[in-house]
């Protein structure tokens, strides 16, 4: 947890104690007084001689003008300051008036921030998150500024404190309060090109008397709360990096978008073989059940996943599978979208643990396969006509070399030291040409669990039939398995055929759709293996005469 201890603006304090105190205007008034003589506040008795000056009191009104005046004169002094003193300056000069008030009137509370994200927005801070969940059962009937998103039940509302919003707790007869506010990121300078992203923070603000007790029991108190809380509210959500929008992206607290997640499919939707699919669930409960294990082993508690297969067999079914099962949240990688291995390493640390990351085709994704094999020779060609690039235009092949995301910048992704952060993480990869890929990159240890999703056979058949026509018999039954075995469809085809085209349709006319189209994909790929046999027999003769004439 980033605390910092600290106190308000000075500026705030001194307006706030003048405004109090009167000590300023009360001077002021006293001069002028002295100013106007004895005239009308003055009152001479005669006795001894002497003029006894005797103050009237002032009225309500000569208060309220002399008050307003100076408290007038200093906000425009202070804002002649904000604009032209120089700003190591004013820092100063903000110390010492602060050290100045403490003095003359010494603050009697304590102010604790709690950032949104720590270090340099490296990761997301858990206590933040926790303060925000254990806040939204705190506000009070007459909070004004609030944030209502809908809640897991979709038909209610929850409500959480929106910026500057000031909610006050009871702990133990303590009083605290709490306030969400924000630095705006143009308010900071920067050498980046970028604009800052505005950084939100709670601050918690008590007496000073109850130090102990906050340090003691109030934080462990909120932490634990807020984290029930979070849990039990929980809705899970779909994050993607590719927005498109890098100057956006960059305003934005988080290098992620976000919707929620609401895919509906399950391992019992999925149409697969029942015993790999169970063996693919045991091996998920597993994996999140083993805590301990993952600590007692020396590895990081995380699993990698290569799902592969052709078009339309279910590999990104399975993954929302997968985060239905273990409940756990899904990130979508865009990998063209990262601009080089340090925003892939920022992505990163910004996932939360209970989450899917998924890179899909990731054969397509980026030009990773057989960059480890370019030859040495080769490559410092390849480097000489950068430089030469460089040399002509600068810039510009600049640029280029940095919007890259190399295998070895994936590989520390996936397993490097910083892929431990946060725990509890499937790692899952999507392609269609498994033997496309860099055999460093699919290696055990890296994708753990490889899985072929494949052509739909008979079992897949059933279980399709069963969640699209609710038939778990059917006297066509014997046909379509006869059929379905050379037939090559994906079970995205099978389950199309099966969807009635209206409502009033039999399951029988489905179930005779997706015979028909078997039959043709059964006589189509029977052609097309003709073909081949015929046209490798042709070159294998043709290869025999070559042969016998060279011999000759
Ligand atoms: N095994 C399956 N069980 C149930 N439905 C499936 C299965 N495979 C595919 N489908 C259905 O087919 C459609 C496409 O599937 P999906 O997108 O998961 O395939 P994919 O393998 O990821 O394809 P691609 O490689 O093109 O991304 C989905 O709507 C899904 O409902």
């Amino acid at each position: 947890m980033h605390v910092w201890l600290g106190l308000l603006p000075h500026s705030v304090q001194s307006f706030q104690f003048l405004c109090s105190q009167n000590v300023i205007s009360m001077d002021s008034i006293s001069r002028r007084l002295k100013k106007n003589g004895t005239s009308n506040s003055e009152n001479s008795d005669g006795r001894d001689g002497k003029a006894v000056v005797r103050r009237r009191p002032l009225t309500m009104t000569e208060l309220l003008t002399s008050t307003s005046s100076t408290l007038a004169t200093i906000m425009f002094a202070w804002s002649i300051i904000r604009q032209y003193c120089p700003h190591g300056l004013r820092q100063y000069l903000h110390m010492y008036l602060g050290k100045f008030i403490d003095y003359i009137y010494p603050d009697p509370y304590i102010r604790i921030a709690i950032y949104e994200f720590v270090g340099d927005r490296l990761s997301r801070n858990k206590a933040f998150a926790a303060v925000e969940a254990y806040l939204s059962n705190k506000l009070s009937d007459d909070a004004k500024r609030l944030k209502a998103e809908v809640g897991e039940s979709k038909n209610n509302f929850s409500l959480s404190m929106d910026e500057y919003e000031r909610v006050t707790d009871g702990y133990e007869n303590a009083e605290f309060w709490w306030t969400l506010s924000k630095i705006s990121g143009s308010a900071k300078k920067s050498n980046s090109l970028y604009p800052e992203p505005d950084r939100r923070y709670y601050q918690l603000k008590f007496h000073k008397k109850h130090r102990e007790l906050v340090i003691q029991s109030y934080f462990k108190h909120v932490l634990k709360e807020g984290k029930e809380i979070k849990v039990n509210q929980r809705r899970r959500k779909l994050y993607t990096n590719g927005t498109g929008n890098r100057w956006l992206i960059h305003r934005q607290s988080t290098m992620w978008s976000e919707v929620y997640f609401e895919h509906p499919a399950t391992f019992d939707t999925i149409g697969m073989d029942p015993e790999k699919k169970q063996e693919i669930i045991e091996d998920l409960l597993t994996f999140s059940q083993r805590k301990e294990y993952y600590a007692q082993i020396g590895k990081a508690w995380k699993r990698g996943y290569l799902l592969y297969g052709p078009p339309g067999t279910g590999k990104s079914t399975m993954i929302a599978a997968m985060a239905n099962l273990l409940n756990y949240d899904v990130y979508d990688l865009e990998l063209t979208a990262v601009k080089d291995n340090t925003e892939l390493r920022k992505l990163l640390i910004e996932t939360t643990s209970k989450s899917i990351i998924v890179i899909e085709d990731i054969d397509c994704s980026l030009e990773l396969t057989g960059q480890r094999k370019v030859k040495k020779e080769e490559s410092s060609k390849e480097e000489e006509k950068i430089k030469e690039k460089i040399i002509k235009e600068p810039k510009k092949e600049e640029e280029d070399m940095r919007s890259r995301v190399t295998l070895s910048g994936l590989l520390n992704f996936i397993d490097g030291i910083w892929s431990a952060c946060g725990g509890e993480r499937l790692i899952v990869f999507t392609t269609n040409h498994v033997e496309k890929l860099d055999p460093a990159l699919i290696r055990r240890g890296r994708m753990d669990k490889h899985i072929e999703l494949s052509y739909c056979n008979y079992e897949a058949f059933k279980v399709l039939a069963k969640n699209y026509l609710n038939v778990e018999t059917h006297e066509l039954f014997e046909e379509i398995k006869e059929v379905i075995k050379d037939a090559k469809m994906t079970p995205a085809d099978v389950a199309e055929n099966l969807m009635p085209k209206s409502r009033q349709e039999e399951a029988e006319t489905s179930l005779r759709r997706l015979i028909g189209s078997l039959g043709e994909m059964k006589r189509a790929a029977e052609e097309k293996k003709k073909r081949k046999e015929e046209k490798s027999k042709e070159s294998s003769s043709s290869q025999i005469v070559n042969d016998k004439e060279s011999d000759d």
